[in-house]
Order: structure tokens, then C-alpha cells, then sequence
């Protein structure tokens, strides 16, 4: 079980996230990534998802050809985890 950050950790977290933002509908940290194409962009999902796995933390997310809609939050804490963050970072080395 894993608590959710307090707001001010959320928004400490948040300001190493640039492009991450808080989506306060769905608990979640939320980002919007645009690739080339669709190729690129289910590339980049695929590569996501295989971190998920490692993780087992696996994100919300729609994707229209090139681009995707990611949001983070962890169902088990009900809100933002440190979970999220991990994953938002390991996403970001990705780009
Ligand atoms: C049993 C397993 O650890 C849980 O169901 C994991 C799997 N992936 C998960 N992903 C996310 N985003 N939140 C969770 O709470 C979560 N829980």
C-alpha cells in the first residue's frame, strides 16, 4: 500500500516535472506528448509499457495517432503516489 504525496510534496514533484501538470478531475499527474507520427508514438507506448510491467504501475492513457494523453495516479492510494512520480520520470528519460 502506498500513500498519496501531500500537496506540497505533489507540487515539489511537480516542479521537477516540467510538461506534467495536475489533473484535479482524475487525481492524477497528467501530460500530452505529440511524436512524429503513430509509429513513434506506439513506439514510445510500447517502451512505456514494458516499464509499467517492470514497475507494476501501469498508466491511464488514450492515444490519436501521434499523440498520446498520459495520466499517473495510483489506485491503491487514491490519488498521487510516489509511484506516479517514478513513472513520470522514467517517461521523460524516454523522450
Ligand atoms: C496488485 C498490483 O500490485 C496492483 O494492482 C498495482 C498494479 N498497477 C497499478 N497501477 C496503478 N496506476 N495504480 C495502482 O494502484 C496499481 N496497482
Amino acid at each position: 500500500m502506498m500513500d498519496a504525496l501531500s500537496p506540497e510534496q505533489q507540487m515539489a514533484a511537480l516542479d521537477d516535472l516540467p510538461g506534467w501538470t495536475y489533473d484535479a478531475a482524475r487525481k492524477a499527474l497528467f501530460r500530452n506528448i505529440t511524436l512524429a507520427d503513430f509509429s513513434a508514438a506506439f513506439a514510445l507506448m510500447t517502451r512505456i509499457a514494458l516499464a509499467a510491467e517492470q514497475q507494476d504501475h501501469h498508466p491511464e492513457w488514450s492515444n490519436v495517432y501521434n499523440r498520446i494523453d498520459i495520466w499517473l495516479t495510483t489506485h491503491d492510494a487514491g490519488g498521487v503516489s510516489a509511484r506516479d512520480v517514478k513513472m513520470a520520470q522514467t517517461i521523460e528519460a524516454f523522450l
